[in-house]
């Protein structure tokens, strides 16, 4: 799914408006019903609810909550704050329609500000995505009022303050949410990881924002959704053979770390590959043939490090490389030779890419068209550069991407994989407990199962991420997120993968 700007929202919505017929107050009460459904779900009527409503239409919106909260029993406060003459015309309809029972009062200094307990509920409708300067002022000692309160904070929209497409300046004031409830779509701020103070859990209601629209907006910036993953699986055919799901090449290991090539070995043939060869230093026949029997097993003529490359590279579908290689001078001189020989796409992890990564002459080698690299966020660094904040990184990345015609996985809680064209997905599987040693190393054994059997690079990332992510949460629900291994992903991947391929 897409993932619209600022200004594109504003153009969604005033697109629904003109297709539907009907006025923004209608479409600002959908808006409203939709987060009172989901306040519903979440909060008890025993508890007590603070609004705070800034001059635009997510004021308005707030205004509207806390009509249809206190019809729901909710017992509601409304709290006004900015300049009564610049109100939004919606907003004013909404103040209008309060009922007399709710009380409401304007905030004028620091000293107006109520009395919070970590029992209160606040509902933060002060700025949406029509924030347009830095919070100072009456608005920043609020929002640091109410980041210090203890309270629980939910914000309409956008937490307040945040900038939704851009670097938020340094000099403004951010509310820190508990929970983000947004219309319609996710907003870009929502998937960088800078961001997780201020956004906290996001959730997403739907408020019928065209379709059309959406669909013809450009946006370089997407999201993973299930539907979207289903797609791209391809089913087995009932005469097919192992010949028919490629063969994949995995060159990984080097002394005491044999486990990476094992993780990798097991995620790749649990990816539906027909065949896997694995190729490891000398030290890892042992460990490979007796931990992964399903995989053939060829040594490196080093006893324990990578230093050649097996013969008759071209009849490998996909290589994979990197799992726990190592450094050595003998690897470095055997992956320049595989940039330069192989016709098959290679997937580039670990060690290679901090081998790339400082070799110009290696980057300018590496074939177009034909790699993905899976960089967690310090083997990005080094291979692309060093940011300044999450936005500008991104930015590098679709510069890296489009300079060097390659495909990049930026691991992490939402791993962002850039096409060499600059588009940008954002995963949306997976959680905290994936944070251990080894789950990288099964994302290269997907990945290089997956372009094996003929999936096209950015397929491959796509289903791969998220298979990987899946399989975390699945496992998540087994093992919890403080006991999991990398392994319990690879167990979890079948389970993820028939989660995949039924309606
Ligand atoms: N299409 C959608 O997604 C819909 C959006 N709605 C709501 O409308 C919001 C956007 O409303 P608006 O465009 O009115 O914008 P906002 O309500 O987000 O903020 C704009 C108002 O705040 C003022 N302002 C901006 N930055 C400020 C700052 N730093 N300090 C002080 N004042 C500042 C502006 O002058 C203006 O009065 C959305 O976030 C959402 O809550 C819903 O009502 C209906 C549908
Ligand atoms: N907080 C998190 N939420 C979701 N996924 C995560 C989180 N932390 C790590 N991951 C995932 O776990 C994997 C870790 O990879 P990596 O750092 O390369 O591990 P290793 O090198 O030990 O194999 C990545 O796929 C990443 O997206
Ligand atoms: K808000």
């Amino acid at each position: 799914m897409k993932i619209l700007s600022a200004a594109q929202t504003r153009e969604a919505d005033a697109a629904t408006l003109q297709y539907e017929e009907i006025d923004s107050l209608e479409l600002m009460e959908r808006a409203a019903l939709a987060f009172a459904s989901w306040f519903e779900n979440k909060f008890t009527p025993q508890e007590h609810v603070y609004i705070f409503c800034g001059p635009g239409n997510n004021g308005g919106d707030g205004l509207a909550v806390a009509r249809i909260l206190s019809q729901r029993q909710y017992h509601v406060k409304v709290y006004l704050v900015g300049d009564s003459q610049n109100t939004s015309q919606d907003h004013n309809v909404n103040l209008q329609r309060l009922p007399d029972t709710i009380t409401r009062q304007t905030l004028h200094s620091p000293t107006d500000f109520p009395p919070l307990h970590p029992a209160t509920c606040v509902i933060d409708a002060l700025f949406g995505t029509g924030l347009n300067r830095p919070v100072t002022g009456l608005f920043a000692a609020l929002i640091d009022y109410l980041n210090n309160s203890g309270s629980c904070i939910t914000s309409i929209d956008m937490p307040s303050g945040l900038y939704t497409d851009s670097q938020t300046p340094a000099e403004s004031a951010i509310v820190k949410a508990n929970y983000t409830v947004s219309f319609e779509l996710p907003k870009l701020a929502f998937f960088l990881p800078q961001h997780e103070q201020f956004v906290g859990a996001w959730h997403v209601v739907q408020i019928g924002l065209s379709p059309a629209f959406i669909a013809t907006a450009p946006s370089d910036f997407h999201f993973a959704t299930t539907q979207e993953a289903k797609k791209l699986v391809k089913p087995r055919r009932k005469f097919s053979h192992k010949g028919t799901y490629g063969h994949a090449l995995l060159l990984c290991g080097s002394y005491g770390k044999m486990g990476a090539a094992v993780l990798a070995a097991r995620s790749c043939l649990r990816s539906g590959v027909g065949l896997l060869t694995m190729h490891v230093p000398e030290a890892g026949y042992t460990i490979l043939q007796t931990a992964v029997p399903e995989a053939m097993t060829h040594t490196d003529r080093h006893q324990k490090y990578l230093s050649e490359l097996p013969e008759g590279l071209e009849k490998y579908s996909a290589i994979g490389l990197g799992p726990g290689i190592g450094t050595d001078k003998m690897t470095k001189a055997a992956l320049a030779q595989l940039l330069t020989t192989s016709t098959s796409p290679i997937v580039i992890d670990a060690d290679a890419i901090n081998i790339i990564a400082t070799s110009d002459k290696l980057k300018a080698e590496l074939p177009k068209h034909k790699v993905i690299f899976t960089p967690h966020p310090k083997e990005f660094e080094r291979l692309v550069g060093k940011a300044k904040n999450d936005y500008d990184r991104l930015q590098d990345m679709k510069e890296f991407c489009r300079e060097y015609s390659c495909y990049i996985c930026l691991k992490g809680a939402n791993t962002a994989i850039c096409t060499p064209e600059g588009t940008i997905y954002f995963n949306t599987t997976g959680n905290a407990g994936m944070a251990t040693g080894g789950t990288g190393d099964v994302l290269t054994g997907i990945l290089t199962a997956l372009v094996a059997q003929n999936y096209s690079l950015e397929q491959a990332c796509l289903l791969g991420v998220f298979a990987h992510g899946l399989a975390g949460d699945l496992a998540s629900q087994k093992v919890g997120e403080i006991g999991m291994i990398a392994s319990d992903l690879i167990d979890h991947l079948p389970q993820a993968f028939i989660a995949l391929t039924t309606a």
